[in-house]
């Protein structure tokens, strides 16, 4: 499993995307976006659990909590039985988060890629793209990167995810780091 970890709007989406073509084998992306999207509302919903403070900050409840633990269950299984996963994730809770993803996924090879942009360029995509509350690519640009420890690190402030991905995969295939078995 990899595991895109950055503030929304970074580019961990487009990242996935693009890792999906470069890397050997087939894999399944998923994240927070795809648990979202199932939620009422796709999210936008009093009974979706999740809202967002005017500043872009993110507030949870705890039947959010209960059915996102059920969701990594689910992938849990997904990895267990044998699919490459790239999970696309926001860790608002920064170190905390990691350590709840990595008992979450007990005994899934597991390879942490911290995807980090200048929090001005993030808050111009995604002002650019419209569909984000305004203030959170701000707010997590580096917040959720706080004491998350990662094999390797992106900066796609002034790289296209195209060239990103390659990074991965390259470092992903070398002898330096192989979280599963590829093709
Ligand atoms: N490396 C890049 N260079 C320029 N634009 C980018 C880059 N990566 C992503 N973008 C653009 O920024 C916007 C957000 O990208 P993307 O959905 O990949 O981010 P994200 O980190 O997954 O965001 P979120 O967590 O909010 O879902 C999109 O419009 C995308 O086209």
């Amino acid at each position: 499993m990899i595991v895109l970890n950055g503030g929304s709007s970074s580019g961990k989406t487009s990242i996935a995307r693009a890792l999906q073509e470069s890397l050997p084998g087939t894999w399944l992306t998923f994240g927070v976006d795809t648990f979202i999207e199932a939620l009422p509302g796709r999210g936008d919903s009093l009974k979706s659990g999740i809202s967002y403070g005017p500043d872009g900050t993110v507030v949870v409840t705890e039947q959010y909590k209960r059915l996102e633990r059920a969701w990594y269950s689910a992938l849990h299984t997904l990895a267990h039985s044998g699919a490459n996963i790239i999970l696309d994730e926001v860790l608002l809770s920064g170190g905390e988060g990691q350590r709840r993803l990595q008992s979450a996924f007990d005994g899934v090879p597991m390879l942490w890629v911290g995807v980090r942009c200048d929090p001005e360029v993030a808050a111009a995509r995604e002002c650019s793209r419209g569909d984000r509350v305004p203030g959170m690519a701000r707010l997590q640009a580096s917040r959720v990167h706080d004491w998350v420890v990662y094999d390797i690190e992106i900066d796609t402030t002034a790289r296209y995810p195209e060239a990103c991905a390659q990074l991965l995969a390259d470092f992903v295939t070398s002898k330096r780091y192989s979280p599963v078995e590829t093709e």
